[in-house]
């Protein structure tokens, strides 16, 4: 199998580097040209959408990963344009061009996508009603891919963490080593997802052949809110010894941390349709967690 990787530096395209290789030959883009480890990928910038249907044509792969986005949620405030573009418009042209060569496309798109005011798991049909710019060009994107005739699979995720690039474990570790005491607003929920987990699921549906088209919710399962994924965060990491000291994590509302973009206050996915379609088993957030962070006898991950 031919495989493009759209955007190898991010942190599900980190993961996603090493769970596709396996299934054949993978070309890997980044916006500058290169891999974090310094190795030469093809360049592909989504900010020009002109330039990407070019790359897909001359590459010819069997299927399109797009692991790239803008994803600065309180930036996209002020970055409208940039984030319809790399967002919205890009991820259509690339179907467009996955449609016109036969290839199948695996897009990610998110939580964010909903206002938050629900009160069980969301459902892939659920109306979407985005509270802010980054969740807006997300769901642009779904429908310009849906709209586009090409074979695709969307997985909606969310709370997306790793070891590698810029996430909420990291930013936590990062205070830790700062603050005696986190302030960690206790009144949005959702599910914290590795990426680790996106991307092995990614492989699975590829390894398994993708014979449908559709979006699906993909997360870990149960639910928590930023406060407790922060503590649970402090104690598998001081259990881990990756803590010099432990500091307090206080449970604040979300006006108490007042941000440029409003979050929902509860996006769990509801992953029924994915696990079913393609037989899967999704592990729960807690164990996620524990599996993603080093161990003192070396890295699990
Ligand atoms: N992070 C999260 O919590 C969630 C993410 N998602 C979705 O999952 C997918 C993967 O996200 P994630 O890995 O976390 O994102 P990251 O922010 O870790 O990585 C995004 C990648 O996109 C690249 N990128 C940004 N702008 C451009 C551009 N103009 N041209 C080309 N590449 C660009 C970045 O490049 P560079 O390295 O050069 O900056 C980076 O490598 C995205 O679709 C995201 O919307 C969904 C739900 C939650
Ligand atoms: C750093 C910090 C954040 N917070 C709050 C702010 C916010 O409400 C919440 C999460 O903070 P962040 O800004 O790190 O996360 P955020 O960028 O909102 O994360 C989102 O990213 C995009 C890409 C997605 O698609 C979403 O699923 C989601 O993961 O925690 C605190 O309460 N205390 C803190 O010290």
């Amino acid at each position: 199998m031919r495989l493009l990787l759209i955007g190898g530096n991010g942190q599900v395209g980190h993961e996603l580097r090493r769970a596709l290789a396996p299934l054949g030959d993978v070309v890997v883009t980044t916006r500058d040209g290169l891999l974090s480890d310094r190795v030469p990928s093809e360049n592909l910038d989504l900010a020009q959408p002109p330039a990407v249907a070019d790359l897909v044509e001359r590459v010819a792969p069997d299927v399109v990963v797009n692991a790239a986005a803008y994803t600065a949620v309180d930036r996209a405030e002020d970055e409208p344009g940039l984030a319809h573009r790399v967002n919205a418009e890009s991820p259509g042209r690339i179907a467009e061009a996955c449609k016109r060569i036969g290839a199948k496309l695996v897009h990610y798109s998110t939580d964010y996508v909903f206002d938050g005011q629900g009160l069980r798991p969301y459902r892939e049909d659920d109306p979407t009603a985005p509270l802010g710019v980054y969740g807006a060009s997300k769901l642009a994107g779904e429908e310009s891919i849906g709209g586009s005739g090409a074979q695709h699979v969307i997985l909606r995720t969310a709370w997306v963490y790793g070891l590698h690039g810029s996430n909420f474990l990291r930013t936590m570790l990062r205070l830790a080593g700062e603050r005696d005491e986190l302030r960690v607003v206790a009144d949005q929920i959702g599910s914290p997802t590795p990426a680790w987990l996106i991307a092995d699921v990614t492989a699975a549906l590829l390894r398994g052949g993708i014979d449908t088209s559709g979006v699906f919710h993909l997360v870990a399962g149960g639910q928590t809110s930023w406060h407790g994924f922060a503590e649970a965060i402090m104690h598998d990491a001081g259990k881990a010894g990756l803590l010099t000291r432990e500091p307090r994590v206080l449970p604040i509302t979300t006006s108490e941390f007042p941000t440029r973009a409003a979050r929902p206050a509860y996006s769990v996915l509801d992953t029924a349709r994915l696990v079913e379609q393609f037989q899967l088993e999704l592990p729960d957030w807690r164990s996620a967690l524990a599996a993603t962070l080093p161990t003192t006898a070396g890295c699990t991950r």
